[in-house]
């Protein structure tokens, strides 16, 4: 009698109507947290460790007050002990990452869930609604440019027919810093000016086949208009994937209230101005038959045809993947030649080191060649070692899980934004011994052999890998190691005895506090510099 009134209850009308809606609440409030869950995986595994969310906005309160953004995640993960990390940031998982086996299971193994990009406001503006390459999410568009940036744009075979125009820059640069001279006390020279506008040259020539879009300089150093285009690309540099409130709060996206939108805005507008009436131009020549050889990127990009014979790039296409090829080129090959000099200028020896193995590959007649570079190992290890302490950014660019996983027994969740640390990744004092020191001999193999900028197994941040992996690690492997071989194989580098050098990073960013501004003079016999005449 007792059990058929249990039963009775159980199964009354009242009770199992309000079974089933609360089961179909609790999927609702699920569904619109986690909208497209895995439950077996939701079940079995945790988040990553991190600080408890506020309902909707998250963690964003915390990161709003603190002064830097990548600061405040890589302090969290400090004082939580761990090297993977969920912060919520509205309703958007980020997962920061400073442990490199971690970091592997991400591009390497899981390479396929993670090989998508987030949508946010600085990367729509910059790539022209996402008609690029490197910030364009997983899909038909991003197929399309990797193939064309890999086959068609920088393929080895590209990289060869270009020679003669890189070259033309690196002897640029040695002339922009030998024309610096006084007399035989040498002259003052900005590093990073000469740094950043090298790497400028060489993408606006090898794009554009023209080094200047004004008058220019005498010396070979940049002119108002190309100070102007570089100042420009690093500002989209330093507001791409910056943290902008109005990503995280889909109703703040009207107001910037940040003001990121208003600067990319801006240097939008510049790099357009110097750039779109010649590409207009060519597209125009090209159409007219009034060019028919193919001299530089510009012309394969405009010549490119499909299958029905059409163009296969629109302009706007053209456009935004220049632009991306700029912010792609000038910040990591002149951050760290900058601070590569200074690190060895710090400790004379490693100098010493690296300008006797100059000598002893490329003799004193004649300037660094790119033939010299497989023999240059010393001055690769020097880039490593300045790649791995002082990355240009604190984050690698992120990936988006395109559903949901597990990665080291934690749930990420699709639509998370994975962000492996440069910096604390170069700084894992799990894998690198005396991790603040710049010690290059760390790079070198005990059977002499090669050394390569590159860094598959991710323990520090060059050109990582997997499908999302840099396709110009060829053409900024070479843009360094000139960069810096010349530098220091041209020149002899000393500080001013009122601005010595100062290791010193900058509050806001990864670039030293000061320019590097040091003294420079010639170290070879004059003949070796009759060819920049
Ligand atoms: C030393 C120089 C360079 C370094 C250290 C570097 C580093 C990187 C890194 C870390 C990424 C992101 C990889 C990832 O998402 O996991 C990347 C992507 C990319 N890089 Fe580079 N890069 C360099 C030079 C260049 C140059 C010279 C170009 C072309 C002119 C270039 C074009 C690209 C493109 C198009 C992507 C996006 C790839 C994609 O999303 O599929 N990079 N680079």
């Amino acid at each position: 009698m007792e059990s058929r009134a249990f039963f009775s209850v159980i199964i009354s009308p009242f009770w199992s109507y309000s079974m089933v809606f609360i089961a179909a609440l609790f999927r609702l409030i699920k569904t619109l947290i986690y909208p497209h869950s895995t439950p077996t995986l939701f079940h079995k595994h945790r988040l990553p460790p991190g600080p408890k969310p506020w309902p909707i906005i998250g963690n964003l309160p915390e990161m709003l007050s603190s002064k830097s953004a990548p600061k405040w995640i890589h302090q969290l993960m400090k004082n939580l002990n761990t090297e993977i990390a969920c912060i919520k940031l509205g309703n958007v998982h980020v997962i920061p990452v400073s442990n490199p086996t971690i970091a592997c299971e991400f591009l390497r193994k899981q390479d396929d869930i993670f090989a998508s990009r987030p949508i946010s406001m600085a990367s729509r503006l910059l790539s022209g609604n996402y008609s690029t390459t490197g910030l364009v999410p997983y899909g038909e568009q991003w197929k399309k440019m990797k193939k064309i940036v890999v086959k068609e744009l920088l393929s080895p075979a590209k990289h060869r027919w270009l020679h003669g125009k890189r070259m033309e820059e690196a002897d640029n640069l040695v002339r922009y810093v030998y024309m610096s001279q006084n007399n035989n006390e040498g002259g003052l020279v900005n590093v990073r000016i000469a740094t950043q506008h090298y790497c400028g040259n060489v993408i606006r020539k090898i794009i554009f086949d023209k080094r200047y879009f004004g008058e220019g300089r005498e010396d070979g150093g940049p002119g108002l208009e190309e100070v102007e285009l570089v100042d420009a690309v690093f500002i989209m540099l330093k507001h791409l994937y910056a943290f902008s409130v109005s990503d995280y709060v889909p109703f703040l996206r009207a107001l910037d209230v940040d003001g990121h939108k208003k600067m990319l805005e801006n240097a939008t507008r510049t790099m357009n101005k110097y750039h779109d009436p010649i590409i207009k131009q060519r597209i125009q020549q090209w159409k007219e038959g009034t060019k028919t050889e193919t001299e530089d990127l510009l012309d394969v990009m405009v010549s490119l045809m499909d299958a029905n014979n059409k163009p296969l790039l629109t302009m706007q296409e053209i456009k935004s993947q220049i632009t991306e090829f700029m912010i792609a080129t000038v910040d990591n090959p002149s951050n760290a030649a900058e601070w590569a000099l200074a690190e060895m200028m710090k400790q004379p020896k490693i100098l010493e080191k690296a300008t006797e193995e100059l000598d002893k590959v490329v003799g004193k007649e004649r300037l660094v060649e790119e033939s010299d570079i497989p023999k240059l190992n010393y001055i690769k290890a020097c880039l490593r070692e300045s790649f791995r302490l002082h990355p240009i950014d604190p984050f690698n660019i992120p990936h988006v899980a395109m559903c949901d996983t597990v990665v080291s027994n934690y749930l990420i969740p699709e639509g998370s934004h994975v962000l492996l640390s440069r910096v604390e990744l170069g700084r894992n004092p799990k894998v690198w011994e005396e991790p603040h020191k710049f010690k290059p001999e760390r790079h070198l193999r005990d059977d002499g052999s090669n050394v390569f900028l590159t860094e598959s197994d991710l323990r520090f941040i060059t050109f990582t890998a997997g499908k999302r992996g840099c396709p110009g690690m060829v053409l900024g492997t070479t843009l360094s190691v000139m960069l810096l071989a010349r530098l220091i194989h041209g020149f002899t580098w000393t500080a001013t005895t009122n601005q010595p050098v100062e290791l010193l990073q900058s509050e806001d960013d990864p670039f030293m506090a000061h320019p590097l501004v040091v003294v420079a003079k010639p170290r070879l016999p004059n003949e070796a510099y009759s060819l920049l005449d």
